[in-house]
């Protein structure tokens, strides 16, 4: 299958190595040369770390870069089987690259998004292919974590659903059919759980350390929350809290001040070397 990435940044890169990793062909695409090619070397470290704990040979790795091709051009997305979209958690931005993909793409391409919250149905009608339109919601770190909720939108077909949902599996993933909702199901449990863990740290109930120790060793988690939103972006968790905000209008999905205050700072996790901890 040949497959369109788009945005090389936290997800796009590591969902790019599952698709290249399976023996896909993908295009790797984002709007500037220096993203593309920070996507590509974080692949290239990632594959070489493997190489390091021989989960993989030399020869393997120099396989799986040769099936990527890092480009800003979205031209090569054209006659892609499928493309998914791992740009910023934007409604507006979502839209309007939807609208150049159906121009773009041939009939035939499946157009996906990773979206952690947002509407489906309301980003498939920019484009005049809604029944090609699904949400491929992969988790950080794609190449690790093991789950892909599926979700649709109010005009994807099942030819579309069984066609995604046999691709995951032969990815070696576990898809999970949900229906759109804001944040679907993960995102809508531990978002909030993030956000609670940096109002527990603003009102001085403990320290970064200790709150991470605490769900650590307490609730059995691998890393603790403040630790989990500098791994997904504290940008993306504000995102993710704003949707639900308003889209529920419930308050208790109020991002915290600290949260937007650290995302204003650029303090935005692993991606900018500093979050709630320095990387
Ligand atoms: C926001 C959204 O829309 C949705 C989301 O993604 S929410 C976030 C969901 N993700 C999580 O909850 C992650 C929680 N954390 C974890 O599961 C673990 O901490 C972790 C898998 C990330 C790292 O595991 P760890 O034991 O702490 O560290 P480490 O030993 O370095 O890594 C474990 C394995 O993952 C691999 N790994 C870690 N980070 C990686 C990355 N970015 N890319 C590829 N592989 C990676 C390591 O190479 C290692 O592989 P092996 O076991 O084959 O040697
Ligand atoms: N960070 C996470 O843990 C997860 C994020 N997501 C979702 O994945 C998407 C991407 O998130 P991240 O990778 O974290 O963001 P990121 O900020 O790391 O990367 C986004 C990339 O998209 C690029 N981009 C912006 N407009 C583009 C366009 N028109 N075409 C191509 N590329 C474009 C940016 O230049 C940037 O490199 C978001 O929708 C997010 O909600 C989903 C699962 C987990």
């Amino acid at each position: 299958m040949k497959v369109c990435i788009l945005g090389a940044g936290t997800m796009g890169a590591g969902i790019a190595q599952v698709f290249a990793q399976n023996g896909h062909e993908v295009v790797l695409r984002d709007i500037k040369e220096e993203f593309v090619e920070k996507g590509y070397s974080f692949i290239e470290k990632n594959l070489a770390r493997m190489v390091k704990k021989e989960k993989i040979t030399e020869e393997k790795k120099d396989e799986i870069l040769g099936n990527i091709k890092a480009t800003v051009d979205l031209k090569n997305a054209a006659d892609c089987d499928l493309v998914v979209e791992a740009a910023v958690e934007n409604m507006k931005i979502k839209k309007e690259i939807f609208a150049e993909l159906d121009q773009v793409c041939d009939a035939k391409t499946i157009l996906a998004s990773n979206t952690s919250s947002l509407s489906i149905t309301e980003i498939a009608v920019a484009t005049k292919r809604p029944e090609k339109v699904i949400g491929m919601h992969f988790f950080n770190p794609a190449p690790v974590m093991k789950l892909v909720e599926i979700i649709r939108g109010l005009s994807t077909s099942d030819e579309t659903f069984e066609t995604i949902k046999e691709l995951t599996e032969s990815l070696g993933k576990e898809g999970v059919e949900v229906e759109e909702a804001p944040g679907f199901v993960v995102n809508r449990i531990l978002v909030p759980m993030i956000n609670e863990a940096v109002g527990i740290l603003a009102d001085g109930v403990a320290g970064a350390e200790d709150i991470d120790n605490a769900m650590k060793l307490g609730a059995n988690h691998p890393i603790g929350p403040l630790a989990l939103g500098d791994l997904i972006g504290l940008d993306v968790c504000l995102f993710i809290m704003e949707v639900l905000h308003d889209e529920f209008g419930d308050p208790k999905y109020r991002p915290h001040p600290l949260l937007r205050k650290m995302v204003r700072g650029n303090k935005l996790g692993r991606k900018s070397g500093e979050g709630f901890f320095k990387y």
